[in-house]
Order: C-alpha cells, then structure tokens, then sequence
C-alpha cells in the first residue's frame, strides 16, 4: 500500500509547520490592542446617539441629564443657589460617565470585529474544481457550490467550502480558522474527515462532498458570532436588567418627589443637583459594565478557541454540575497500540499474529494500524493476498468489531472480548479457559484487551496500551472543589474503565457504554435537576450534544455533531470542556461581583450627596457633613466624578474577569460578598474623600 503511515505524516507536518517568529506575534498583538483601543473611542463617541443608546435604559437617563444640563443655563429655570459653573461641569461630568460606559462596550466588541476582519479576508472568493458526474473538473466560482456538490483540491489550493473528505489523505492549514498554524491530518472516513472553507491544503489532494449551501458556512457563522450579530441577552442578564431597571425607576420616583417635599420645608432645590443625585444613585456603574461583561466572557471562550453559539451557551457552562467525558483520546491519550500479543488455550503466537493482522488490514484506525504495525515489527509472517476479493467488516461502536469476511467463507474478527465472545459462541465455537483470566490481567492494568477470531476459533488477545493524561487527577479534583461531578462514559469494559477511572481520579463511570446510551445518563442527570455538560464529536453524538446544556464538539467532528452542539473547539481538545466551566463561572462570578460592588456604592454617595443638598438651603445642617467635605459643591461633584471614573477603573477586571479559585459556590458567595460589598461601601468613601481635597484646590 503506497499510503505514508500516520507517524511519517505527522512528521512530515513537522517539517511544513513553520512557525512565525515570537517577536514578531507580539509586535501584531500591540499594533491589534492599539487598533482596537482607537476604534472604541470612535465607537463610545458615536453611540452617544440617543437612538442606540436607549437600548441600555440606565445609561440613556444619564444622557438626558447630560442634554437637560446642557440647556439649563439657558432657560429661566436655573436657579442662584450654585456658581453659574456648576452647570456646565455637570454637565461635562455627565458626558463622561456616558463616554465611558460606551467605550467598555465598545472595547468588548473591538475584539471580536477584528477577528470577525481577518476571517472575512480568509472567506474571499475563491475558484473550485466542481467534479461534474463523468468525473470531469470544471472551475467554478465557490460562492456558487452547493451542498451535495463534489469538489477536488490539491497541494497549494484553498478549500472552497465546508463538506467531508470522500477521498484521499492531506494535511491542511486551518490557521485562518483555529489560529494555529501546524496543519492537521484530513482523510477519509472517520474522525478526521470534515474540512472547512477557508482552508488550505498544503500537501496531497482531497476529494470533498460540500455539505453547507451558499451563506450558511461556518465560517459565516463565525463571522455573525464573533460580530456580534446574533448576541442576545442571555436569560441571566435579562432578569438582572429587570431588577436595575426597577432600581433606576425608585430613585427616579424618589428624586421627582423630592422638591415637593423640600418646598413644603420652605426651600427649592437646584435642578441640577438633582441630577447629579439621581445618576449617582442609579446603578450606573454596572449599568455601563453589563454588556462589556457578557461580550468579554465570550470573548474569553473565543480566545481559547472555543466558539460558543451564544451568551446564554457560555453562561449555561458556569452553572454546571455535571460534566460527561469519554475515556479514549479525553481521559487517555487515545492513541491505543497494540503492546503485545497473548496468545490463549492451546493457540501458538504466529497465529495470533496472522489473525490479528488479516482483521487490520483494512481497518483504518488508529488501534487497527498499530496492531500492523506491531506484527511488522515483529517480523511475524501474514500473506496479505489472503484479503484479495474478501469483504471487509469496519469497526462499529455498536458491534465493537472489526474484520473481514474471505473470499473462501472464512470470518475473520477481532474487538472487545465480550463481544468477541458471544460471536464466537454463535458459531458454535468455544471459549479456551484462559481468556477472560487473561483479558481481566490487561485490564486491571488500564489496557484493553481485543479478542481475535476466526469462525468458531479463539486464538488470542491483543493487548492495547493507553495512557492516562498527566495532570488529570488534579484537574478532577478542582472539579469536585467547585461542586462538579465527573462521570466518564467509555464503550471499553468494566474493568478497563475501572482502572483508568481510578487512575484519572473521575468519580463515576460507566462501561460498555453505546453513544445512544450517553443520552439516558444525561436525562437522567438533568431529571434530578442537573445542568449537564458534554463533548463529542461523531454524528452518533449528535443527539446527546443537543441534549446536553452545554454540548461541546469537537471541530474535526462531523457536521452533525457542530450542528447539534452549542459551542465547538477549533482546536479538537475535548479536556477543554473543564475549561470552558471555568470561564463561564467566572462570567457568572464577574457579573455578580460588579452588581454587588455598585449598589453598595450608593451609601457613601448618601452620605456625600443628602446632607450636602440640604446645607446648601440650610446651612446649620453643616452636622451631617461627616465626610468632613469641603462644601457642598465640591461634595456633589465629587460624588458625581467618582461615580464617573469608578467605570474605566473596573473595565480592566469587567474584561479579565475577577480571579476565580476553585471552591463550592457557597464559599464563593460569602467570599465575593465581603470583597465586593464591603469593598463597595469602603472605596467611595475614600475615593469621594480623595476627590474632594483635589476639587477643593480649584473652587
Ligand atoms: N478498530 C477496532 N477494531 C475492533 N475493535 C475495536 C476497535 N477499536 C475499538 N474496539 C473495541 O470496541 C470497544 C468500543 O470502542 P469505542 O470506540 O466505542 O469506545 P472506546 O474507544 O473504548 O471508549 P471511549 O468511549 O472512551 O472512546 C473498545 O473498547 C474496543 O474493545
Ligand atoms: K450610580
Ligand atoms: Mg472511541
């Protein structure tokens, strides 16, 4: 077979894999932060209108306090109780607050236009080679394929469209998807046969069958995700806006009601020192934040390559409490090897080797190449002839075999040993005394033992060696910390599942396990009242993805799979999952945090802002000035000021997101609420204090 073998083509990849310089990425990076930043203070400056801003009801009040400040100079209602100043740096005050809401936001979005920018550039029209019915090439332009079309690309070209190899084996750059610039193996059949449009085949040629019509590709998906386009307000943030919402209508109320009362007390108050109280009440500060926030989380999941179809995906994910993960290629590595050969009853070696072979000729995976590749090195003879004219059995998850049926009747199979076991007693064969001793050994040290047979005859065992990821124990534990439980679903036996169970730390696990079967553990987890997360990549997981609160695929999955899910991994890592819960608990965390620390800003502004009000009119009131401010005046604005910057001084945290240790929501809670309500009541104090000695200097 002249097809290079798995090892030679990953080194080849080493070879075609040129990374670009480090100094050079950083340099990119800085001049993208620096584009980003300029953009959004366009972007803060041109939502400033009013049609746009009404989409955020907090910020539009502080607005029509800017405008109505504005006027106020000119009309007859300003009143002589403040300097004819005070107006006008309000005013500017108040422009600010807006200007700085607006930038956070924009900021937020800076990121994923950009890269919404370089993957329009990666989708410009390009031609394909439309394989017409007789097998002839004609060029066509890609925007005009359409699914079920047949495309061929070779060395050098870009791939037209979204579709799944039907032929051939290449290795294509999908750096302008993924980001990473070593190329990926592509072939047909399997779990590595879905390509994207975009991409570039650097070496070898495939035979594609376009699966996505015309505007619907993924990367176009992409392109309205990472803009934006489609970004709703998540449930969450939705039941958050409500109660701000009802928050700025109370102290609206409050603030309207307020002169009538001082009026009957005998004094008016000045309008806009009104103001300034109200938007110093009104959460403005995670008013100005909320969305930044939301798009930042995203964000985050976006910059570990991870595409989440929407906020409320992304938020889904911080909420979990169950996390599903395969064994093979999650927990282990996954490339399985044939390790040795055990031959049972009274089977001689070379049989076993033969058997074993015949079965993996043809079987394409990973497992079935490196049982070739072991008998090869052994040296043990096999007449590959014998499988001329044969029909061969592929591997099924369903069957857990593989193999070939020979031209002269012979059966020839090898899979798990159960159920090589029960096909052998179907034809009347028996089982020598020895296997299942001798596949309970492999697998009580985290191998998987594959029976080979031919007809009624067992002849042995392959020994399949996987290994345990490093590090996985730890990363399990985190998870038991934050109160999340890890079930493991493999298709390996008990035994084997045991053991790698124990070793990798998971806390449950179920063996034997078909892909319809991962659906029932996650009804059954979500019946109790559980979010649960998955990943997956074959159109068998399709259903249990889209099931799932969180589905995650893989993004060399198969496009039933990326369909079904709500977030796919451009990188194909399934361990991300873990890391995906992280970002969308600290989303969660981040938000909370933020709320707290701005509502529990407004008792120093009280103390700032009442006692100032009413010295103003009265001045024996001077008893209530406990912050000792200057005067009223510069109370008010300070108060105001402070409430103004506290919002670019939190992007940067609205942005990161708050630092996040693993531990139980519980101890989360208490934990946040002492930072960020004590440190809310607490800061203002200082800042307003600090303010104020600075504004003295100028009134
Ligand atoms: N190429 C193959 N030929 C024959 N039998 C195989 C082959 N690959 C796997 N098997 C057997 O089929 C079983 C099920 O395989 P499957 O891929 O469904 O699950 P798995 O890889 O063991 O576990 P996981 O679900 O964690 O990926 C394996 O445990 C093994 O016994
Ligand atoms: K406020
Ligand atoms: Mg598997």
């Amino acid at each position: 077979m002249g097809k290079p073998s798995y090892i030679e083509q990953q080194k080849r990849l080493q070879v075609v894999n040129q990374a670009v310089s480090e100094e050079e990425r950083i340099e990119r990076a800085r001049m993208l932060e620096e584009d980003i930043v300029r953009q959004a203070l366009k972007q803060s400056v041109l939502k400033l209108n009013p049609a746009v801003m009404i989409k955020n009801p907090i910020m539009f009040a502080v607005e029509i306090g800017f405008f109505i400040t504005l006027v106020l100079p000119f009309t007859s209602l300003e009143s002589s109780m403040v300097p004819a100043w005070f107006n006008p740096i309000v005013s500017l005050v108040l422009l600010f607050t807006v200007l700085f809401a607006n930038f956070a936001e924009a900021l937020a979005e800076g990121r994923g236009k950009a890269q919404a920018n370089s993957l329009k550039q990666s989708k410009k029209e390009i031609h394909a080679n439309l394989m017409k019915s007789d097998g002839t090439l004609v060029k066509v332009a890609s925007t005009e394929l359409k699914k079920g079309d047949i495309v061929f690309v070779k060395q050098g070209e870009m791939i037209p469209g979204d579709g799944e190899v039907v032929k051939g084996l290449a290795s294509v750059d999908e750096s302008a998807i993924t980001g990473e610039s070593a190329p990926v193996m592509k072939e047909a059949g399997g779990d590595f046969s879905s390509v994207t449009g975009g991409t570039m085949v650097v070496s070898d040629e495939l035979t594609i069958l376009i699966t996505s019509n015309p505007g619907e590709s993924f990367i176009d998906k992409m392109i309205a995700l990472v803009e934006g386009a489609k970004r709703q307000k998540t449930p969450n943030e939705i039941a958050l806006h409500t109660v701000l919402m009802s928050l700025t209508l109370i102290f609206l109320i409050v603030v309207v009601t307020l002169p009538v009362f001082t009026s009957y007390l005998g004094f008016e108050l000045d309008i806009a020192i009104l103001i300034a109280l109200l938007v110093c009440l009104i959460p403005t500060t995670i008013g100005g934040l909320l969305s930044a926030i939301g798009i930042a989380g995203m964000d985050r999941v976006t910059k570990f390559n991870v595409l989440a179809m929407s906020g409320k995906a992304v938020e889904a994910a911080g909420d979990i409490n169950t996390i599903i993960l395969d064994k093979t290629g999650t927990i282990t590595f996954g490339n399985r090897m044939a390790y040795t050969l055990v031959p049972v009853g009274e089977e001689r070696l070379d049989e076993v080797a033969k058997w074993s072979a015949v079965s993996s000729i043809l079987d394409e995976t990973p497992e079935g190449r490196s049982v070739i590749d072991y008998v090869q090195s052994k040296a043990y003879p096999y007449n590959e002839a014998m499988i001329n004219g044969g029909e061969f059995v592929p591997f099924k998850a369903e069957t857990r075999m593989s193999g070939i049926d020979l031209r002269d009747g012979t059966k020839v199979r090898k899979g798990a040993v159960q159920a090589i076991v029960e096909w052998v007693k179907e034809q009347g064969g028996r089982i020598p005394h020895d296997t299942l001793k001798k596949a309970d050994q492999i697998a009580a040290e985290g191998g998987t033992p594959l029976a080979v047979a031919v007809n009624g005859h067992l002849y042995g065992l392959i020994y399949l060696k996987d290994t345990v990821k490093p590090g996985m124990r730890e990363r399990f534990d985190q998870l038991r910390k934050m109160g999340i439980k890890t079930i493991m679903c493999t298709g390996d036996n008990p035994l084997t599942a045991a053991t790698i169970a124990k070793e990798a730390g998971v806390d449950e696990f179920i063996a034997e396990c078909k892909p319809e079967d991962k659906i029932e553990v996650i009804k059954t987890e979500q019946a109790k009242g559980k979010l649960v997360a998955m990943t997956g990549d074959g159109t068998n997981d399709a259903p249990a993805l889209a099931q799932a609160d969180v589905g995650l695929a893989m993004n060399s999955g198969t496009a039933a799979a990326k369909e079904a899910a709500n977030m796919i991994d451009l990188d194909s890592n399934p361990t991300k999952i873990i890391e995906v819960v992280s970002i969308g608990k600290q989303l969660l965390m981040t938000r909370g945090a933020l709320t707290t620390f701005s509502i529990a800003n407004d008792i120093a502004k009280y103390f700032a802002i009442i006692p100032a009000m009413f010295m103003l009119a009265i001045p024996e009131m001077e008893v209530l000035n406990i912050m000792h401010l200057h005067s009223p005046i510069s109370a008010i604005l300070s108060a105001l000021i402070f409430n103004a910057i506290i919002i670019p001084l939190l992007i940067p945290l609205a942005m990161k997101g708050i630092a996040y240790k693993p531990m139980s929501s519980n101890a989360l809670l208490r934990r946040n609420l002492f930072i960020y309500g004590f440190g809310g009541v607490v800061v203002p104090f200082i800042g307003i204090k600090l303010i104020d000695l600075i504004v003295a200097l100028f009134i």
